[in-house]
This record gives C-alpha cells, sequence and structure tokens, in this order.
C-alpha cells in the first residue's frame, strides 16, 4: 500500500486507521493501550493471557484517530480455545496499516517473540531476492516496561532489537510511570494513511458495555484467585433487567467454572470472593452502564467448555 504522506502539505491533513497490537503474553499491551486511549479499557492483569478478544482502543486526536487492536497474544494453540483466540488474531491483524511489536525491556527476546515475528513476516512481508524481507505494513517496535532498566542497559537493549528484525520505528516506553507515550501516539500516528475520523470523539472502543463488563468480572477475579483456576474462568452478561418499580436495572453476570469442585473455590467462604469482587467492580460497572445499576453474579458449572465447540459457542468465544 502507498501512503500518501504530503510532507510539505500546508493544510493540515488528518490521519486515520488501524494498529495490530502484538506480543507476548504480559508484555504490557493493555497497559500501554489504556495509557493511549486514555482511560482503562482492556484489563490489566500481573497474570498473563487475560486479553481474551480483539478488543479496540480508539485514540481520537484533533490531527489523528488510530484505532488500537489488541490481540491476545499469537500463542500456540493447545485447546480449542486457544484455536479460537488465533482465529480472532487472524481476523484483527488482517485488516490494519501498521503493526505495534511490542517487546519487553525487562526480559531477553525469546522464542515466542521469534514465533510472533515469523508469523508477521508470513502475513506481511516477503522476501526479496537479496533475501531482505520486504515488510508491506511499517512494523514499529515498542520496548516496553523501561523503568526497568538503567539508562546504558537501555541502549544495549535497543541495539539487540535493532538487530532482532528489520523494524521501522523502535520507540522505548514505559506506560506504568507514562514515560514516551505521546512520542509512542506520534509514532502511531505518522504510520497512519490520511484519512477522516472513524468513530465520534467521544467513543473509546467498539465493545459492547456486556463485554466490557464481563471482562471487567474476569480480570477482578485474576487478582482475586492468585493461581487457582483463573484460566478455568468464563464469564458472560446473561441480561440486564429492568426494574419494575423504575428503580436500578439488574445485570445478571454467569461466572463459567469447568467442574463442580471448582464452584466452592469462585464463591469462597462465606461468598468471600463474590462479595469482594461485587464491591471491587461497583463504580466501574456503573461507569460503563452509564447509569447506577445492581449486580448478580451466578457461579455456574459449564462442563469442560474449553474444549467443548458448544460450549464455546454459548459463551460467545
Ligand atoms: N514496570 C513496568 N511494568 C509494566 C509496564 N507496563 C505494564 N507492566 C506490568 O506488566 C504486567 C502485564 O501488563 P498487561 O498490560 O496486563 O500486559 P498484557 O500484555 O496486556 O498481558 P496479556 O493480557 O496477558 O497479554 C502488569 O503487571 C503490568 O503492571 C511498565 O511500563 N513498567
Amino acid at each position: 500500500m502507498t501512503k500518501e504522506k504530503q510532507s510539505d502539505a500546508k493544510a493540515p491533513v488528518h490521519r486515520s486507521g488501524f494498529v495490530a497490537v502484538v506480543g507476548r503474553p504480559n508484555v504490557g499491551k493493555s497497559t500501554l493501550m489504556n495509557a493511549l486511549v486514555g482511560r482503562p479499557i482492556a484489563i490489566a492483569s500481573s497474570r498473563p493471557e487475560t486479553t481474551r478478544k480483539a478488543i479496540r482502543g480508539i485514540m481520537t486526536r484533533p490531527e489523528a484517530q488510530v484505532v488500537l487492536v489488541d490481540t491476545p497474544g499469537i500463542h500456540r494453540p493447545r485447546t480449542l480455545l486457544g484455536q479460537r483466540l488465533n482465529d480472532v488474531v487472524e481476523a484483527s491483524l488482517s485488516d490494519v496499516d501498521a503493526i505495534a511489536f511490542l517487546l519487553p525491556a525487562d526480559q531477553a527476546i525469546g522464542p515466542g517473540d521469534r514465533r510472533i515475528l515469523s508469523r508477521l513476516r508470513s502475513d506481511f512481508a516477503r522476501k526479496d531476492k537479496d533475501g531482505k524481507w520486504i515488510w508491506r505494513k511499517p512494523l514499529i517496535a515498542v520496548v516496553t516496561k523501561i523503568d526497568q532498566l538503567s539508562k546504558g542497559q537501555l541502549v544495549d537493549k535497543l541495539l539487540e532489537i535493532g538487530a532482532f528484525a528489520d523494524f521501522s520505528q523502535i520507540v522505548p516506553v514505559s506506560a506504568l510511570e507514562a514515560d514516551n507515550v505521546d512520542e509512542v501516539a506520534q509514532v502511531l500516528i505518522d504510520a497512519m494513511p490520511e484519512g477522516p475520523q472513524l468513530y465520534p470523539d467521544d467513543q473509546l472502543t467498539e465493545e459492547r458495555p456486556e463485554d466490557m463488563i464481563a471482562e471487567l468480572v474476569r480480570g477482578a477475579y485474576l487478582e482475586e484467585l492468585d493461581d487457582e483456576l483463573p484460566h478455568s474462568l468464563a464469564v458472560r452478561v446473561e441480561s440486564i433487567e429492568p426494574d419494575p418499580e423504575g428503580g436500578r436495572d439488574t445485570v445478571h453476570i454467569g461466572i463459567y467454572v469447568e467442574r463442580d469442585s471448582q464452584k466452592p473455590i469462585v464463591i469462597g467462604r462465606g461468598a468471600e470472593h463474590l462479595v469482594r469482587v461485587k464491591k471491587k467492580l461497583r463504580t466501574a460497572v456503573n461507569r460503563t452502564m452509564g447509569r447506577k445499576v445492581r449486580l448478580d453474579l451466578h457461579v455456574k458449572v459449564a462442563r469442560n467448555w474449553q474444549t467443548d465447540p458448544k460450549q464455546l459457542e454459548r459463551l460467545g468465544f
């Protein structure tokens, strides 16, 4: 695709387009997207693989709009769920204007990164006759978590990443410390083709409130449950029931586990987990719904949902 950049343009140019945000689990994708968009959208948690959908964050500036396509991380599918997640990645990668490849500053480049690179090459690049990769879309390296390194270490890291692949740009950032986030935004904007604003100013995400709430509940549970079964949980908003008296609506939420034995763990002694999760989410859910609602959480068993196609379908995967 040729880009119509006007280097000597007098009139301000408006740019818009899509950026695929890729990187191995836990590299800081959600945190960076939130920093770029300015409000929490995807859940950021200290546990890997919490981002399950191609959630989009929309970064709107007077001169540009960049739609960020988050991905669940390109990982080797082990289960049917993993496979579906990869299909989501496929769909979100197919129609983008640039790729932001996130690499953590505090870890060495590993097999996960190499797998992502080779996957991106097969989708977006070809080799010329000298064996050099020619990219159809700009491939931008975003080096995350630079607060973990000293200046000297960072220089070495950037050299290592420069040697790893032929990136069109390499931008270091610490989303956590808000260091260089504007620079990342600018690099992404510069990589967009000219185009009109695609979404209204105040739209931050394309997700339905129901999906956002399900993600919030899952995120809260991942924090709540230490290392116990976080990946066996699926969350779905079952219904939103209006109050016949005109009071608060009730949002009915199903929390699905794979086995009966997991139910009491999720509920907790004296329902402590349910109570804490509810309390933690009240404000965020009200904000997402745009009004005050009542939350109703129900823990249910969907036997082996991660491997059963029918269950996956029901749970929205
Ligand atoms: N020190 C430091 N930690 C960060 C930074 N950005 C994110 N983290 C931490 O890294 C962990 C993972 O961050 P996420 O944003 O959830 O990562 P992710 O890539 O979206 O994770 P998945 O959803 O598993 O793919 C969290 O504990 C974050 O607090 C950063 O700039 N500096």
